[in-house]
C-alpha cells in the first residue's frame, strides 16, 4: 500500500508554476505545472469556482476523497487551496494520459486483450479498495483511468463518488441519479430502489467493453436513448462471432459484470479473482506497448483539441450548438439527476432516426448495432435471461415504449398512432433539411415570450438555452462526420453531439407553425428543471388547444406535481395526439380551401357567360363542348373529394372532442 506522502505541498499558488494544459474536464482545466519548492512536476487541476455554480459541496467532496484516499491505483489530491475566484488541486502528474485520449490517439479499435487485462486489473484493485472503504465510484469509465509515464494505472475523478457510510442527505444522493449514461448501471437509472457498489461493477464491465472496441456500447446514440436501450435491451456484451480476438474468459467476465440484476453481480474482490486476470502483465507492459512512441500529453492533448475544433468547424452548427450548451451537457453528463418519468416521457418524443443515421453513417458497425440491439438474450449471458429482452423496431422506434402506449389503450385514437400518422404528415426531409438555426426558432427557447411562427427571429429565438433540448439541436448529418473513435471522445466531451430528442417536437412546432388555424405557437416557460431537463409549459390557448391538454414536453399543461407517474406519462402523451389530429385538419382544412378556390377558378374561367347569367347550373346543363366535358367531370370530382374531405374533417373534429372529453376526465382524476 502506497504511504501518504510525507512531503509538504505548499499551499499557495505563487510557489508553483503552471506548463501547459493536458486535460479539461467539466469547471475544471489540469495543467502540467512545477512545484518549485520541491522540484518536482505535478499536475494541478484548476476548477473554476464560478462556474461551478451550486456544486461546492460536489467539489468539497470530490477532494476530500482524493485527499483521504491511500492507495496506488487511486489518483489523489497532495493538497487543495483556493487561488482567485479558483480551486486549485495538486495532485500527481499523469503523463500517460487517460485511458480514452489513448484510445483517441493511437488505438482507435481497442487494445490488445494482455493490455485490456492489465489496466482492468489495477481499476479493479483500485474498486476493491474504495467499495471496502465504503465508497462508490460511481464513474468508472476509459477517460478516467490515467497512466503515468511508466504504465502505472490510476483511477481518477471522485467528483461524483458517494459513501456507503454517509448519512442524510449524502446517502439520499445514492438514490439520485449520477455516472454517465453509457456506463450507467441500469439500477442507478431507474432510482427505484437506490443502488450501491454493484453499480461500479456494471460500469465496470461496460469499460470492459470500451477498451475491447474503443468506445462504449449505444456511444452513438443520444442519452435519452442509451437509458431506454440499457434498461429495456438484453444487456450489451462480447459477441461471439464479431469478436473472435478475444478469449472465452474476456467474453465470460464481460457477461458477469453486466448482468442486470445488482444482486447477481460478483463484488469487486471476487471478480479480481476472475481467470480473465491471468492474462494480465506487470504495469510496464503498459508503458512498453501502448505508451511507447506517444507525444507528450500536452502536444496530445493540443492535438486532439485541434482535431475537435476542426470536427466542430466542419460542421459549424453544431459549433454554435455547443457553443451554447456544452458547459452545461459535460456538467450534466457527470451529475445527472432527474426524474425518469421525465425522461420517459421526452424519449417518447425521440423519432428513431438518429437509428438510421448512425447505421448510414457507420455501416461496418451495422453488426455491432445488431449484437448490441437485437442478439437475442440466449446468445447473451446466460445470467441475463430473464432481463429485458425487447428488440429494438427501426420501423418506428416506438415499441420501447410499449408499456407507456399500453397505457394509453383506452383511448380511441391511441396516442402513438396518432404521432406516427404525424410523421406521415410531416417528411423526414422537414427535419434533416432544415437549418440549425431553424432548429433553434422552432424550439424557441423564448421564455415568457409569446412569439408566433413568425416572430420567431434569431435575436428572441435562443434566450436560455443551455440546458434545453440541449442536443436536439445537433444536425443530423453531424455523425457522418464523426469516426467511432472520435465519437466516443465527442460523447464524453460534447455528448450532446447525437442527442437527437427533438426532431419530432420540432416537427410538431414546426407544423403548428405553419398551420394557420393554431394562432400561436410559443414555446412555453420552464416550469420544472430536472438536472439537465427543462420540463417547459406553454400557454394552452397560445397552443389553440384546450385548456384540458397537457403535457410536459411538447406541451401546454404543468404536470400535477402530485400527479401519478403513469398518469403523468399518459397525460403528457395526449398533447402530441391532439396537435397531430389538429394539423391534420389544418391540413385537410387547407386543401379543401384550395380545391374550392380552384373550383372556382375553372368554373369563373371556362364558364363566365353561365355564372354572369347565374342561371345555368354547370352540373345539370350538359356540356357543349369537350373542353367543357372534361372540365365539368374535373369539377364534379373535385366536389366528391371536398366532399370526402369535409366527412374525414367531421370525423377527426370528433376525435378531437372525444380525446378532449378522456383528457379532462383524466384531469379532473388527476387534481382529485
Ligand atoms: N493528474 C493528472 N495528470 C494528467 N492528466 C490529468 C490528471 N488529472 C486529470 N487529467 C486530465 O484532465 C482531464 C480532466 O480532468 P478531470 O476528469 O479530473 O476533470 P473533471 O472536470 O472531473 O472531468 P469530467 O467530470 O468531465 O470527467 C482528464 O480526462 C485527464 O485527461
Amino acid at each position: 500500500m502506497e504511504r501518504i506522502s510525507e512531503k509538504r505541498y505548499p499551499l499557495s499558488a505563487v510557489d508553483y508554476k503552471l506548463y501547459e494544459e493536458v486535460g479539461e474536464g467539466v469547471s475544471a482545466s489540469v495543467f502540467r505545472a512545477l512545484c518549485i519548492p520541491l522540484n518536482e512536476i505535478v499536475a494541478i487541476k484548476v476548477l473554476d469556482l464560478e462556474k461551478c455554480n451550486n456544486d461546492l459541496d460536489g467539489i468539497r467532496r470530490e477532494v476530500q476523497t482524493m485527499s483521504l484516499i491511500d492507495h496506488p491505483n487511486l489518483l489523489r489530491a497532495y493538497c487543495s487551496f483556493t487561488a482567485g475566484h479558483s480551486l486549485w488541486v495538486v495532485m500527481p502528474y499523469m503523463a500517460g494520459g487517460s485511458c480514452l485520449h489513448i484510445m483517441k490517439s493511437a488505438f482507435p479499435e481497442g487494445f490488445e486483450e494482455p493490455v485490456i487485462a492489465t489496466v482492468l486489473r489495477e481499476v479493479l484493485k483500485a474498486l476493491v479498495y474504495l467499495h471496502a472503504h465504503g465508497h462508490i465510484h460511481r464513474d468508472v469509465k476509459a477517460g478516467n483511468i490515467l497512466f503515468d509515464s511508466n504504465g502505472a494505472v490510476k483511477v481518477a475523478d471522485f467528483g461524483v463518488s458517494a459513501c456507503m457510510f454517509d448519512t442524510g442527505d449524502r446517502q439520499r444522493s445514492r438514490n439520485t441519479f449520477v455516472g454517465t449514461p453509457c456506463w450507467m448501471a441500469p439500477e442507478v437509472m431507474q432510482q427505484l430502489h437506490g443502488y450501491d457498489f454493484k453499480a461500479d461493477i456494471w460500469s465496470f464491465g461496460i469499460t470492459a467493453l470500451e477498451l475491447a472496441h474503443g468506445h462504449a456500447p449505444f456511444s452513438k446514440y443520444p442519452p435519452m436513448k442509451v437509458l431506454l436501450m440499457t434498461l429495456q435491451n438484453a444487456p450489451p456484451g462480447l459477441d461471439y462471432e464479431r469478436d473472435k480476438r478475444f478469449s472465452k474468459s474476456f467474453k465470460e467476465l464481460v457477461a458477469t459484470c453486466l448482468v442486470k440484476d445488482p444482486k447477481k453481480r460478483p463484488s469487486s474482490e471476487k471478480l479480481l479473482k476472475h481467470h480473465f486476470f491471468k492474462h494480465a502483465r506487470a504495469t510496464e507492459y503498459l508503458g512498453r506497448t501502448i505508451l511507447d512512441g506517444l507525444a507528450p500529453l500536452g502536444d496530445r492533448f493540443k492535438t486532439l483539441k485541434a482535431k475537435e475544433a476542426d470536427l466542430l468547424m466542419q460542421n459549424k452548427a453544431l459549433y454554435e450548438m455547443e457553443q451554447l450548451s456544452q458547459k452545461e451537457y459535460i456538467r450534466g453528463i457527470s451529475a445527472w439527476n432527474f426524474n425518469l418519468e421525465d425522461l420517459k416521457s421526452q424519449a417518447a418524443l425521440i423519432q428513431d432516426e438518429d437509428m438510421s443515421i448512425a447505421e448510414k453513417q457507420d455501416t461496418d458497425k451495422k453488426k455491432d448495432i445488431s449484437n448490441d440491439l437485437k442478439v437475442p438474450v440466449e446468445e447473451q449471458s446466460a445470467s441475463n435471461h430473464s432481463e429485458g429482452t425487447s428488440t429494438l423496431d427501426k420501423e418506428d422506434g416506438f415499441n420501447n415504449l410499449q408499456d407507456l402506449e399500453s397505457s394509453l389503450a383506452s383511448f380511441p385514437v391511441k396516442p402513438l398512432q396518432a404521432l406516427k400518422g404525424c410523421f406521415d404528415v410531416c417528411g423526414d426531409d422537414d427535419v434533416n433539411n432544415t437549418s440549425p438555426r431553424d432548429l433553434d426558432h422552432s424550439y424557441g427557447r423564448v421564455d415568457n415570450e409569446s412569439s408566433g411562427p413568425n416572430k420567431m427571429s434569431p435575436q428572441n429565438a435562443i434566450t436560455q438555452p443551455k440546458k434545453f433540448f440541449t442536443s436536439s439541436l445537433q444536425p443530423d448529418n453531424f455523425p457522418k462526420k464523426v469516426t467511432d473513435v472520435d465519437r466516443d471522445y465527442l460523447q464524453t466531451k460534447y455528448p450532446s453531439e447525437r442527442n437527437h430528442s427533438g426532431p419530432l417536437l420540432y416537427r410538431q412546432r414546426k407544423d403548428i407553425s405553419n398551420f394557420p388555424s393554431v394562432d400561436d405557437t410559443s414555446e412555453g416557460a420552464v416550469v420544472q428543471r430536472r438536472g439537465r431537463f427543462k420540463v417547459t409549459s406553454a400557454d394552452p390557448s397560445s397552443m389553440g388547444l384546450s385548456n384540458n391538454s397537457s403535457g410536459p414536453v411538447a406541451g401546454s399543461h404543468t404536470p400535477t406535481p402530485t400527479s401519478p407517474p403513469k398518469q403523468n406519462l399518459m397525460v403528457a402523451s395526449i398533447l402530441p395526439s391532439l396537435q397531430c389530429i389538429l394539423q391534420q385538419n389544418g391540413l385537410q382544412r387547407e386543401e379543401i380551401i384550395k380545391l374550392i378556390k380552384h373550383t372556382e377558378q375553372s368554373y369563373a374561367g371556362k364558364n363566365t357567360e353561365s355564372i354572369e347569367a347565374g342561371a345555368v347550373d354547370i352540373l345539370q346543363a350538359p356540356p357543349a363542348t369537350t373542353r367543357e366535358k372534361e372540365l365539368h367531370l374535373q369539377v364534379i370530382q373535385l366536389q366528391q373529394s371536398i366532399g370526402s374531405l369535409v366527412d374525414e374533417l367531421q370525423r377527426q373534429k370528433m376525435k378531437n372532442v372525444q380525446l378532449e372529453r378522456q383528457l379532462s376526465s383524466m384531469n379532473n382524476k388527476i387534481e382529485k
